[in-house]
């Protein structure tokens, strides 16, 4: 009998590709940092039985609907905005996903934004980089405090308690608006549950935490910015399209906040000349909440482990359920 057909997006490490071909004849894209085209996906996908996918793939209804044998989407992520889950559960194909194991680097990447945002650390290494350095100023790239200031979290889940929980390490005062209570949190964080308006006018830094869906679609948008204190920072490691970015812009550059701390633009990767880049008060990188070396290596074996899953006819540790 012939072995199921596992078609992967990127190039993974040998590690991966072994324990795959164990069970399964691999097909894989064999660069690792350009995206396979669509047209070649779409092409796998109708013969494939698994596909290991990862956040640039953009998997739509016309691909999975043309799949003729699939049977898990398997994505080396937690967020998975990019593929149609409501197509793939109308063919019985499991979407399985990547949720707690980036959670902590995923955080200690969103405190770092925070910190760099808001002690004008990219400004400072620019000065020195740029030969500006002049004597020591009394006012010269001064910052705002980040101990005791008021941590707003948007999307109290796992990454939002957990920059939370290094909020605490600061003595941060930790407001939050999530779709539901987080008792437990709340105990364990010293956290409260505050309406949007609250958390928008009186938080220190706003951080979105929320998944990109057509509820979250620019959730932060001008109205939100309006309300914001003019010395807010503004942090998004969840999706670009959580934020108006054209918005964002506007804010920044009319001083409505003061700085803004991101990972996640609406379209990526984006390039040097998008208007963001052009401020100073923009500290900007490229997605790369998850992306230490043990936590990716996490990610994509039970990327595979899912694949694995569900050609033994096992359900998938973690399937996405909507
Ligand atoms: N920058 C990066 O590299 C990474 C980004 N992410 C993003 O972070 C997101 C969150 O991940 P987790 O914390 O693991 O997910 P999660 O599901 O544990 O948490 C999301 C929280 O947002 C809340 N929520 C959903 N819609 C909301 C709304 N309209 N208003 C208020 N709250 C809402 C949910 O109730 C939940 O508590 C992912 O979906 C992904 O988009 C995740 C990992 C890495
Ligand atoms: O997991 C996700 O959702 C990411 O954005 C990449 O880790």
């Amino acid at each position: 009998m012939s072995k199921p057909y596992v078609y992967l997006t990127r190039k993974m490490p040998q590690n991966i590709t072994d324990q795959l071909a164990a069970a399964c004849d691999v097909g894989m894209w064999e660069k690792a940092e350009e995206p396979v085209p669509q047209h070649i996906l779409k092409e796998e996908m109708k013969t494939a039985d698994a596909v290991f996918c990862n956040v640039s793939d953009v998997i739509d209804k016309d691909m999975i609907d043309a799949a003729e044998q699939l049977k898990v989407i398997a994505t080396m992520a937690v967020g998975y905005n990019n593929i149609d889950v409501k197509a793939a559960q109308e063919k019985n194909i499991y979407v399985a996903h990547t949720p707690g194991v980036l959670t902590e680097t995923t955080a200690d990447l969103t405190f770092a934004l925070l910190m760099a945002s808001a002690r004008r650390i990219p400004e400072g290494i620019d000065v020195i980089k740029n030969n500006e350095w002049g004597a020591w100023a009394p006012f010269f790239l001064t910052g705002q405090d980040i101990y005791q200031a008021r941590l707003g979290i948007i999307g109290m889940g796992r990454i939002g308690e957990a920059v939370a929980k290094r909020g605490t390490g600061f003595d941060m005062d930790i407001v939050y608006h999530n779709r539901t209570p987080k008792k437990e949190a709340e105990q364990r964080l010293g956290a409260r549950l505050v309406d949007m308006d609250e958390l928008l006018q009186t938080s220190d830094f706003v951080c979105v935490m929320t998944p990109y869906t057509k509820e979250t679609h620019h959730l932060i948008d001008k109205q939100a910015f309006d309300k914001m204190k003019s010395s807010a920072i503004f942090i998004n490691t969840s999706r670009g399209g959580t934020v108006d970015e054209e918005a964002l812009y506007n804010a920044l550059k009319n001083g409505d906040i003061r700085g803004a701390g991101l990972d996640v633009f609406e379209n990526e990767p984006i390039s040097a000349d998008h208007p963001l880049l052009s401020l100073p008060n923009v500290t900007a990188l490229p997605h790369i909440g998850s992306a230490s070396e043990t936590t990716r290596k996490k990610m994509a074996e039970m990327t595979a482990n899912h694949i694995l899953q569900a050609l033994r006819g096992e359900t998938p540790d973690y399937i996405v359920k909507e």
